[in-house]
């Protein structure tokens, strides 16, 4: 089970993400980017990737695409709030795209 984000590594953890492009909503407590690529194969192929990761991680992404954008929205359900699954998803996301 996760445990909600505090401190030093709550943090650090969005300090990094907001760096590389992330926002956070503080009502929320959920970080959110726009994925932008050259076209739909390229989008689509990003999320079939992303797609496979969250479900071996067991943390699943709110996510919505139109044509070559991807928007996706993080943050843990079960701690309603941001947890270390929603840092580490967002950074294998970073890297996928
Ligand atoms: C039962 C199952 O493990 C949980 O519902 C998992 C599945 N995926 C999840 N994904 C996200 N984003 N938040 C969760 O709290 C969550 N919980």
């Amino acid at each position: 089970m996760a445990t909600k984000l505090d401190g030093h590594d709550r943090d650090e953890g969005l300090t990094k993400l907001k760096a590389s492009g992330w926002t956070h909503d503080a009502d929320r407590d959920a970080v959110s980017k726009s994925f932008s690529f050259k076209n739909f194969v390229d989008a689509f192929g990003f999320m079939t990737r992303a797609a496979i990761h969250a479900e071996k991680m067991n943390h699943h992404p709110e996510w919505s695409n139109v044509y070559k954008t991807v928007d996706v929205t993080l943050t843990t359900h079960d701690v309603d709030g941001l947890s270390e699954l929603d840092l580490e998803l967002a950074k294998k996301f970073d890297e996928l795209a």
